[in-house]
């Protein structure tokens, strides 16, 4: 099938992109040539990064849409075998349906197409060119192969995590649902259904820097919680002394497949809670660069968080929702209508560091211009919690550390959008994956119906500044907690007691290209 590239058909790489010289083929037949796709006839072309079929006038050709597909998004694409003598067949067009012979040969081509409402949700799509030409056919799915394979940086090894507990208990379920877009990109996945907590960590710890240097990526097919404990251990091998375990570690990209309860990783970075989507990221080898929160408190390791780190009400709320693992994702719904009306609120000690760019209002979504503009600001210089002057709480010196104390119901330090099935449009609806920015969100003491009030809009429009809650763009937070206690509720893992937070901008990447929009 492999055909080596022919003189004055040359394939090179530019910035990732397929660079498919066109000005002096061969033979035109190598760039364009005629083909039948579900009854229709189409001209196919290829261009310099991608394949396009223009449907050619015939019956029904107007309720075909011409499409344009990227090599960079293509799976794979092989020569479909004659199938002995092909009977003539039934072509559904439009309305009628006209009776044509299935040329013996074609070309298939694995891709996928956005959802019109949702482009960021994608659904397998396969083409079927099919010829009477079998040397074109042969051609065509050479080229094409060709140009696959120098469009994208694909992984080529996975280490890929199974939580058999996580969600539903569906995780094995969903893997094997996905599993076949792996065998497509040729990618070979090292696959471990972990056998107790905290095994998938454990295993990336324990690697040799060569078992590191073979993978492309490390993949977690379960809630947040498990890749939570993927990010903590790659982020822990790479905190090491040995250069070259850390810089294996350090060239690692994740990826979530989502199959927990809540999944708000794979939510966040693609848009949807979609397998196929995420999976399709992974193996097309997407990349975006990610924030990570490093929250610090005594006595304990430092623990790293994608999404949130949330004291009081949504802490409180997990807490209890652990004795109701038996009921899934429904489990939350209950605990939160218990803890709501029990109405607690705690005091604490509050110094931030403001963050000197600003929301904005505006979503991520890929090519965030907003992440982007954050990239040419950063002075990548952490802050230091080694001497906070807490100054009077305003927002006047973004340089300078402010302070803040109270009665608060709900305290919550978020680095990225969370988005879940509970807040479709993020917890945080203008953070962001990559500005280097935390949102710090103060809720003060109010009544039970305030509170639901507060609640309410959160799946509609996440966290909003309001009479009792404060948003605060910081680049680090330190929580003192006093007198009776809440816990720290860290992407759904439990800490007790105060904790500095910062955020670490674009520390790790990961299979994704943030939240396509259009
Ligand atoms: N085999 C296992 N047995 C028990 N616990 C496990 C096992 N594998 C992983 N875990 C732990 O289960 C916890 C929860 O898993 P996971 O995050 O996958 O699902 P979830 O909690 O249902 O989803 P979400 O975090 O999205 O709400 C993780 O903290 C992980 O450490």
């Amino acid at each position: 099938m492999h055909r080596k590239t022919r003189p004055g058909h040359s394939l090179s790489s530019l910035d990732g992109i397929a660079e498919l010289d066109l000005e002096a083929p061969v033979d035109s037949s190598a760039t364009e040539a005629l083909f039948i796709l579900r009854g229709q006839d189409v001209s196919a072309k290829l261009t310099k990064s991608a394949l396009q079929l223009t449907h050619q006038d015939g019956c029904c050709s107007w309720t075909r849409e011409d499409l344009t597909v990227p090599f960079s998004e293509i799976f794979m694409a092989a020569k479909r075998e004659a199938r002995g003598k092909h009977k003539a067949s039934w072509w559904a067009c439009g309305s009628m349906l006209c009776r044509r012979r299935k040329p013996a040969h074609a070309v298939v081509i694995h891709t996928f197409q956005r959802d019109k409402r949702r482009p960021c949700k994608w659904r397998p799509l396969r083409l079927t060119l099919y010829s009477e030409n079998a040397d074109l056919v042969s051609q065509w799915a050479s080229d094409i192969s060709d140009a696959v394979r120098v469009a994208s940086s694909r992984p080529q090894s996975l280490l890929v995590f199974i939580n058999p507990f996580g969600g539903n208990r569906q995780a094995a379920q969903i893997w094997q649902s996905v599993a076949p877009i792996f065998q497509l990109t040729g990618t070979k996945c090292e696959v471990v259904e972990t056998q107790w907590a905290m095994h998938a960590r454990e295993t990336v710890e324990r690697l040799s820097t060569e078992d590191l240097q073979r993978q492309d990526g490390i993949i977690a097919v379960g809630g947040d919680g498990l890749f939570q404990e993927v990010l903590n251990a790659v982020l822990t091998v790479r905190a090491r002394a040995d250069d070259s375990q850390a810089l294996a570690a350090a060239r690692l990209r994740l990826g979530h497949i989502p199959a927990g309860s809540t999944d708000a990783v794979a939510f966040s970075i693609n848009g949807t809670r979609s397998a196929f989507t995420a999976a399709a990221h992974i193996a097309l080898g997407d990349r975006v660069g990610l924030d990570v929160m490093r929250v610090d408190s005594p006595g304990e390791l430092p623990c790293f968080s994608v999404c949130y780190a949330a004291y009081g009400y949504m802490a409180d709320l997990v807490r209890s929702s652990e004795s109701m693992r038996c009921l899934g994702s429904l489990r939350y719904g209950l605990a939160g209508a218990a803890n709501l009306l029990r109405g607690r609120s705690y005091h604490a000690k509050i110094h931030y560091l403001p963050s000197s760019s600003r929301s904005q209002g505006l979503e991520c979504q890929s090519s965030c211009a907003v992440c982007a503009a954050a990239e040419e600001q950063d002075n990548s210089g952490l802050p230091s919690f080694s001497r906070p002057s807490p100054s009077a709480h305003s927002h006047s010196h973004a340089s300078h550390w402010q302070q803040a104390d109270g009665s608060y119901k709900s305290i919550m330090v978020i680095v990225s959008p969370c988005r879940s099935d509970m807040s479709p449009a993020g917890l945080s609806r203008y953070s962001h994956l990559s500005d280097g920015r935390l949102t710090l969100v103060l809720v003060k003491r109010c009544s039970v119906l305030q509170y639901l009030r507060f609640m309410a809009t959160i799946p509609y429009t996440g966290v909003r500044a309001g009479p009792f809650a404060e948003l605060i763009d910081a680049k680090a937070v330190e929580i003192l907690p006093e007198g009776e206690q809440s816990c720290w509720n860290i992407d759904g893992e439990l800490h007790t007691g105060s904790i500095k937070a910062q955020v670490h901008r674009c520390l790790v990447d990961v299979f994704s290209r943030g939240i396509e929009t259009r």
